[in-house]
């Protein structure tokens, strides 16, 4: 009986590695049993007697000793030759137990007079021993893994082991005989139980890898060596939209997607059955045709003789990953307002192009566009308003473009087109002229419509600079050149404006340290009535003394603080020391003097302009009906819609609003009855020569008859001699301001002034 388990368990065992549920070593184990249990079932065949010592003794040397040879070491263990022990232990078992039913004769008698042959003896000694080593084997290697499989194969052994040493004793009475027999049984029965425990664990384990398997995110494909699909997971079914049906048997190749050609399949292929591994990213297309891309890993599954038995492909659906790589690709490349390439791509579009421009010696020009009064826009209708432009404006200079010209957007409001392939530096410039006509045509922005304007550098490369740094800076040059010339214009690089520039940029250096160090002064220049000749007030006028050196004009830096915003907090200042200074004189002089002060455009687009200008005025605690603010004609008009509410408002407060310069700019007297004005101030171009029949003597005497008629007051600017003086009172102007009546004085000398009797 236990024979006959033994050959069922070595089959089942067969079967169980042939699915690769048990481990390679227990090939040794299974052809050890088979062989055993042949021996030890052939003498079933056999009529009682020697046969049965003889075959039971084989059977425990062969068993014994292909069970010691688990105890070499694995190195010379898994020698080739050694590899083979067991099948020809076991081709050897059914040599013997066939040729000793065949032969009886042959087989050498055992057992005489009671007792066994040395031969036998030695034969389940030797074997015994081989089952004891194998024992202390197992029971050894116990300690360190696979305990409890390790522990029945090593009682396994000591139970086959303890029968061969007992063997002698086995015919000498019933018990021991009994006992020889119930130790191979119990032998047989360690051995089975060990075998269906390991089974049960392994497809437990087994179990478990598929389920893991099945529910893993990452599809799994597994394909015999010709590629053909054994199994897919749930994942590999999900992401490619194949049913499992249509994909076992098939080959993977079904989901290619055509965008690889056949050397990439080869290289793929090539590299595969050299190293057994593959890994990439390729693109490949789902049941419903949907091109997808994936990280793929394929590795070759070999047997113990290194030949290929399966591939295994594991792969991920990365198609959300490359939309976030393109995101951020994006996010970094370009601007996400506007869409257009930012800074960092059109640099290296720029750098690629000079780069090709060298080499085909053709020319590349870069254009600079800095929209002019965006900023107004920004600060008086707000961020929505100005993303609004911008977008419009992108639009615009992209659809005029080219295909092969870059167009970006720099940052704030400045735009950067790299025109490749140029011919003529002149085509640019027609360029430039249809980009500021494009520009400068009305754009709506939400309910309103905005007109802006823009100025336009361009430098050409190689003519204006030879690298992208140096192309960057003069067009930027240039740019501020078509800017101080005027606005709404495009100008090219010439080099004499590197020097310009160059002033211009360490004055705009020392401007900011000049604020930061509140590093000017104010000067106040008088103002007389002209019925008394009596002083009736000041314009205040700020200066920006050099210290040790001659004070910096006004017309130098107050356009440098007007465009680089800086006139904000040095507009505030002037405010604040204006009504400070006026209301300590006049609490000090019992006066009643007014104070006259600039308002530039940047602080009337300030956002709360109206607010700061008031809390300005309650912390100098000087009355709004002292303060006039001087704006001039073209701030006046800019845009009405914005300016006027303005005004209007610190109109309310009390504050007189002076249009200065008048004159100079739309010179519509028309307006004059629609706006919030209190004070015409006449431009000093027009009282340079007031003497009888000229022209502006003509003009002066007509805007004070107007001004009378709508009740504004009018001053003349520019005062200098005494017969334009009385020429003005003859005319019955209000009030005189020039050189004739005061300079501009410091704060000491005009206190001076007021204090003379
Ligand atoms: N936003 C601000 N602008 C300011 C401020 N301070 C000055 N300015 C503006 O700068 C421009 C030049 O001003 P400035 O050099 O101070 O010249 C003023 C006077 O010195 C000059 N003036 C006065 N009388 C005469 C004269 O008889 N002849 C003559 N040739 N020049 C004279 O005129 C300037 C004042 O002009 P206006 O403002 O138009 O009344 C000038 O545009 C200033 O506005 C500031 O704080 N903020």
């Amino acid at each position: 009986m236990g024979s006959f388990a033994a050959i069922l368990l070595a089959v089942f065992i067969m079967i169980m590695r042939r699915s690769n549920l048990l481990r390679p070593t227990y090939i040794w184990v299974a052809t050890t049993l088979m062989g055993m249990g042949l021996l030890d079932g052939f003498h079933a065949a056999l009529e009682p007697g020697v046969a049965f010592v003889w075959l039971h003794s084989i059977a425990t040397l062969i068993g014994g000793l292909t069970f010691a040879l688990v105890v070499l070491p694995e190195r010379v263990s898994r020698n080739p030759i050694l590899q083979t022990a067991p099948y020809v232990m076991a081709t050897l078992s059914v040599v013997l137990g066939i040729s000793s039913i065949v032969f009886t004769q042959w087989i050498p008698n055992m057992a005489s007079s009671g007792t066994f042959t040395l031969t036998a003896e030695l034969l389940n000694i030797v074997g015994g021993a081989g089952f004891l080593i194998a024992w202390f084997h197992f029971a050894w290697r116990a300690r360190i893994d696979d305990r409890e499989e390790r522990l029945l194969l090593a009682n396994h052994c000591l139970l086959f082991g303890m029968a061969g040493i007992l063997f002698h004793f086995s015919i000498l009475w019933d018990a021991t005989w009994w006992l020889w027999h119930v130790l191979r049984l119990f032998a047989y029965l360690v051995i089975l139980w060990f075998f269906l425990s390991l089974y049960n664990r392994n497809a437990k384990q087994l179990h478990l890898s598929k389920k893991v398997i099945d529910n893993t995110s990452e599809a799994i494909v597994v394909t015999d060596p010709q590629g053909k699909i054994l199994d897919i997971n749930d994942a590999y079914a999900q992401i490619t939209g194949y049913e499992r049906h249509e994909l076992i048997g098939g080959n993977p190749n079904i989901s290619k997607s055509g965008i690889h050609d056949d050397r990439f399949y080869q290289d793929m292929w090539r590299q595969l059955l050299s190293t057994g591994h593959w890994s990439g990213e390729i693109w490949d297309r789902r049941k419903r045709g949907e091109i997808f891309p994936k990280r793929l890993t394929i590795n070759a599954i070999r047997d113990d003789r290194g030949n290929t038995t399966h591939y295994v492909g594991i792969f991920n659906d990365i198609s959300e990953k490359k939309s976030d790589e393109e995101k951020l690709k994006n996010l970094a490349f370009y601007d996400p307002l506007t869409a257009l390439p930012n800074r960092a791509l059109f640099r290296e579009h720029l750098e690629e192009i000079t780069s090709t421009a060298q080499r085909s010696r053709k020319q590349a020009a870069l254009m600079f566009i800095d929209l002019d009064g965006f900023k107004d826009v920004n600060d008086s209708l707000g961020h929505a308003a100005g993303d609004s432009l911008l977008k419009q404006v992108a639009q615009r200079l992209h659809a005029r473009a080219r295909k092969s010209d870059i167009v970006a957007r720099l940052g704030g409001d400045e735009f950067g087109v790299l025109v490749r392939d140029l011919e003529h530096p002149e085509q640019i410039g027609s360029l430039a002229e249809k980009m500021l006509e494009l520009i400068r045509s009305p754009v709506t922005v939400g309910e309103q419509e905005v007109r802006i304007a823009a100025s336009i550098g361009i430098a050409v490369y190689p003519d204006d600079a030879q690298t992208v740094d140096d192309l960057y800076k003069n067009a930027d040059i240039a740019m501020y050149q078509a800017k101080n010339s005027g606005r709404n214009n495009y100008t090219f690089f010439l080099p004499a404006m590197n020097t310009k520039a160059v002033e211009r940029l360490s004055l705009i250096h020392d401007l900011h340290n000049a604020v930061e160090e509140n590093a000017f002064e104010l000067y106040f220049q008088p103002k007389i009535g002209l019925k008394d000749q009596r002083l009736i007030g000041s314009e205040a006028l700020m200066r920006w003394p050099k210290p040790g050196g001659k004070p910096i004009p006004t017309e130098q830096f107050i356009p440098c603080a007007e465009e680089t915003g800086l006139i904000v907090p040095m507009g505030d200042w002037v405010l604040a020391e204006a009504c400070r200074q006026t209301r300590q004189w006049n609490q000090r002089f019992g006066t009643q003097l007014r104070v006259a002060v600039n308002l530039s455009i940047r602080q009337l687009y300030k956002k709360n302009v109206v607010l700061d200008l008031l809390r300005i005025l309650e912390e100098q605690a000087f009355p709004t009906r002292l303060l006039e603010l001087e704006i001039t004609e073209s701030l006046l008009m800019d845009d009405t819609l914005v300016t006027i509410p303005i005004l209007k408002q610190l109109r309310d407060h009390g504050i007189s609003i002076a249009l200065d310069d008048f004159g100079t700019g739309y010179s519509s007297l028309n307006y004059l009855k629609r706006f919030p004005i209190d004070i015409i101030k006449i431009d000093r171009s027009f009282i340079g020569d007031l003497s009888t029949g000229s022209d502006e003597a003509a003009i002066v005497r007509a805007i004070i008859s107007l001004a009378r008629t709508l009740n504004i007051k009018v001053v003349a600017e520019g005062v200098e001699t005494a017969a334009q003086l009385d020429f003005l009172r003859q005319h019955q102007c209000d009030e005189a301001q020039g050189y004739f009546v005061g300079r501009p004085l410091p704060a000491a000398e005009y206190e001076a002034l007021i204090a003379r009797p």
